[in-house]
């Protein structure tokens, strides 16, 4: 699949001037190797963004139209038989028209009598909009029924239930009577006693523990959903917390999972977790987002890649950025420097605990704080428009009895460079690479995917700035505001 995007093509297709291809038969030539070696502020569809500053081709209508595109729908989500008072949520988000998934998944998930369903679609499509959809066509808001828990919706962080909590919110805005409840690690004893909502969303663990302490009621609860499916059933502790939870609720409850990736051994997995289920899957190859530039940059040393993400600084502000490396110590440590150096960064790591998260998150989300370092915590599901930029500062990688293995993680890589590109934004996702090993698995990232990660020459950094700031800056041109 082609990485080249009309939107990059149409400020002047500079990019592709200025990048060089890998050379795949030599990554010694074409590597400089060291031998040594994130408020629960809803997800708004489109309508923050600004009015473009050069003529925009791309229309997220055009992209709509497209059959080849992963948010091409015939119907409406009028066609999809919901209900007006949620249509009238949607619109309120300035959704029109379904994407692929949500034109597939919705019918699927609304038949009766209820179905599971295993839903795959690229990231940044609208998954959470049609299992959100789902769950609010099913609630029976009724004077008893509104405070039991009917719908359960679960994540592997709070970063992404609170986020999912949001959308539940605004989407449902006009049902009269919504109740929801957020089920996630509380600070000291925050934790309320009963929670008495219909819809519920949280992480696994904390869900667990408040079935288990009868804080929550979960004998009426009709629908299970699993976002990132497969990183809550595979991921060691999430998957065990998983089977548990399932085991404590009702057999006949109606299970959903999504998820952008679904490797082979979680896919047969999710079949016996979600027994009978209709299926959405996609090969591999397909799971690009053709909105995300996807770049390298050779570092000569760790040091260099430090030095080089310096030198973005001022690329990593003209939209909001994410910079994903390691380990919870490299984003201290890359932190402390750069707001050293008079940078204004912030990072969010699992070290950091409870209601201080929130407030990272939060602020990253309100635009107070532009770049954002991280580990794989915030990998997955975070919607934040504005993210134009994503540095793979390390690229992922597998580990095994919690040693690096030095074999990619393509999910991860995928997850993470989909934090930007969404809904048919445009967004740029630059990797470092700084040794042999990192080469390598650049290499098997893009022949598992079947993409071109471009490499860009850092000799003129003036060049690289301007470009990349095109490329960027197009994001703002995207969907929504041009419908
Ligand atoms: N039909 C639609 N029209 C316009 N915008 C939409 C529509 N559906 C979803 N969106 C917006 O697209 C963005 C991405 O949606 P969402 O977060 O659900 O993606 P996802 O498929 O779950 O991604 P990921 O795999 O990263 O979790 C959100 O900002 C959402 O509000």
């Amino acid at each position: 699949m082609s990485t080249e995007t009309p939107e990059a093509s149409s400020v002047g297709g500079s990019l592709a001037d200025r990048v060089t291809k890998p050379d795949d038969t030599n990554p010694a030539d074409a590597t400089p190797v060291n031998n040594g070696d994130g408020a629960s502020g809803p997800a708004q569809g489109s309508v923050d963004l600004e009015e473009p500053d050069y003529t925009v081709e791309v229309k997220l209508s055009d992209l709509q139209a497209d059959p080849n595109n992963p948010l091409f729908s015939i119907k409406t989500f009028e066609d999809l038989g919901l209900d007006a008072r949620i249509l009238k949520g949607l619109s309120t988000m300035n959704f029109r028209k379904p994407s692929k998934v949500q034109e597939r998944a919705l019918p699927l998930l609304m038949s009766n009598p209820p179905k599971n369903l295993v839903g795959q679609s690229q990231s940044g499509t609208g998954k959470t909009a049609a299992f959100v959809l789902n769950v609010l066509s099913r609630l029976d808001l009724s004077d008893q029924m509104r405070v039991m828990p009917q719908a359960l919706i679960l994540a592997p962080t709070r970063e992404l239930a609170r986020q999912i909590v949001g959308v539940v919110q605004i989407m449902g805005q006009f049902l009269d009577g919504l109740t929801i409840g957020t089920a996630v690690p509380a600070d000291s004893n925050a934790r309320p006693s009963k929670m008495e909502a219909a819809v519920v969303v949280g992480t696994p663990g904390t869900v667990q523990d408040m079935i288990k302490k009868r804080i929550m009621n979960p004998s009426a609860l009709k629908v299970l959903v699993l976002d990132e499916a497969d990183n809550m059933l595979d991921q060691q502790g999430l998957g065990d917390q998983c089977i548990r939870a399932k085991a404590m609720i009702p057999r006949d409850v109606q299970i959903v999972l999504f998820s952008a990736t679904f490797p082979a051994h979680v896919y047969r997995y999710a079949g016996k977790f979600a027994p009978g289920a209709n299926e959405i899957t996609l090969q591999h190859e397909e799971l690009t987002v053709e909105g995300i530039k996807q770049l390298y940059m050779d570092c000569a040393s760790e040091e260099e890649k430090y030095q080089n993400l310096v030198q973005l600084y001022g690329l990593l502000t003209v939209g909001s950025s994410i910079i994903f490396v390691r380990t919870r110590h490299s984003a201290a440590e890359i932190e402390r420097r750069m707001v050293a150096e008079g940078h204004t960064v912030a990072s969010l790591t699992g070290g950091v605990e409870g209601s201080q998260r929130d407030a990272i998150i939060d602020s990253f989300r309100s635009g107070d704080a532009k770049v954002l370092i991280t580990t794989n915590v915030l990998a997955r599901g975070i919607d934040v428009s504005t993210v134009s930029l994503v540095v793979n500062y390390d690229i992922p990688e597998e580990y095994s009895s919690g040693h690096r293995t030095h074999t990619p993680d393509f999910q991860t890589y995928l997850h993470r460079i989909g934090r930007t590109g969404r809904f048919g934004r445009i967004g740029v996702a630059i990797s470092f690479v700084s040794n042999r090993d990192e080469w390598e698995m650049l290499r098997k990232i893009q022949a598992h995917f079947n993409c071109t990660i471009d490499r860009i020459d850092t000799s003129d950094w003036d060049e690289v700035e301007e470009i990349i700031k095109k490329t960027i800056k197009n994001t703002r041109a995207q969907a929504g505001f041009n419908q």
